[in-house]
């Protein structure tokens, strides 16, 4: 069994409401305060548009949602509100449907955001102590609130360079944190999934998505991304063997008498743990220090109950250098 370190306790001090989602009534808004201008992205449960409130112009952006359970518009919507002001938290400024399909669409700010593509390979060693100064803000920050965000990667955190602004996005597979509660494991996108969930422990919490801090700050300080690129589930694992080595990933499954699933017994080679100098080259070397390689280090954790917090990540030695 496996319990949070931190903030274990928080829904069960809240009333019911604020974690009972599955009862949550929406208020809709009125769909033709808003208009399309143009389609900005697709994911597997959404298409997202860049839109204009007629009312009062403001840009905003539209997320038409794909048809799923309620329950789960429920859940991200109930999310959002809960964490609406929250620090680097996107805000959440409508909830409308269209008449006829009765589709569900979300409407946010507008952030004016630079492809994380595009705009970490500029990244300066201040940008980097910046910029995840503010998303683990926001990640203690709904911690704090009891939600767990679950899929914490690149394209889900918005970042405008010129404002310095940074939001983090798409709770649409955050879920509230209940001491002892069995989650799935089937969340947040491959490349980011932590040990935790590739070793199907259920009773995971807050710390799987400091295990994808982890996996984002090593991919652009080692100028590598994603940093672990498996191309399955089970080639995930693997990778992640690659780097912190076979030997630690048996003690991890023997801490929480977990058996290695079957599958691993032939892909899974006994490898030593690479130390993270090898990944030092002269086209990174100007981002890598002792103390960043320490939060890495300390972050890219196989067991979750060791990792940083989010509040004590921020206050690492590597954002006071
Ligand atoms: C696929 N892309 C590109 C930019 N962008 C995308 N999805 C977004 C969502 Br959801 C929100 Br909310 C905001 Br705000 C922005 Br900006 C978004
Ligand atoms: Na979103």
């Amino acid at each position: 069994y496996s319990v949070a370190r931190t903030y274990g306790d928080v829904n069960k001090h809240k009333p019911q409401e604020y974690w009972d989602y599955e009862n949550h009534k929406i208020e809709w808004g009125e769909i033709k305060s808003y208009e399309i201008i143009s389609k900005i992205g697709r994911g597997k449960y959404s298409e997202v548009f860049q839109g204009i409130n007629i009312l009062n112009d403001k840009a905003c952006v539209i997320k038409v949602l794909k048809p799923v359970k309620m329950k789960k518009i429920f859940r991200e919507v109930k999310i959002l509100k809960n964490l609406t002001g929250g620090p680097n938290i996107i805000g959440l400024l409508d909830c409308v449907r269209d008449e006829q399909s009765k589709i569900p669409v979300l409407i946010f700010e507008r952030v004016n955001n630079v492809d994380y593509r595009v705009l970490y390979p500029k990244f300066t060693v201040a940008d980097i102590q910046y910029y995840f100064t503010q998303l683990l803000v926001a990640l203690d920050y709904c911690h704090s609130m009891g939600i767990v965000h679950r899929d914490v990667k690149p394209q889900n955190v918005m970042i405008d360079p010129l404002k310095k602004q940074l939001r983090l996005i798409d709770w649409g597979l955050a879920e509230f944190y209940h001491m002892g509660m069995d989650y799935n494991v089937r969340v947040a996108s491959r490349c980011h999934k932590g040990p935790e969930l590739l070793v199907n422990l259920q009773q995971y919490d807050y710390s799987l998505d400091l295990w994808a801090v982890g996996c984002m700050l090593a991919a652009i300080v080692f100028k590598k991304e994603p940093f672990f690129r498996g191309d399955s589930n089970n080639d995930q694992l693997v990778q992640i063997a690659k780097v912190l080595g076979t030997k630690d990933l048996m003690a991890y499954l023997n801490k929480y008498g977990l058996k290695l699933p079957d599958v691993y017994k032939n892909i899974l080679g006994d490898y030593p743990r690479r130390p993270w100098s090898s990944f030092v080259s002269k086209e990174n070397v100007h981002l890598v220090s002792d103390e960043v390689v320490d939060l890495i280090d300390k972050l890219l954790t196989y067991d979750h109950q060791e990792r940083p917090t989010a509040k004590e990540a921020m206050n690492h030695l590597f954002f006071s250098i």
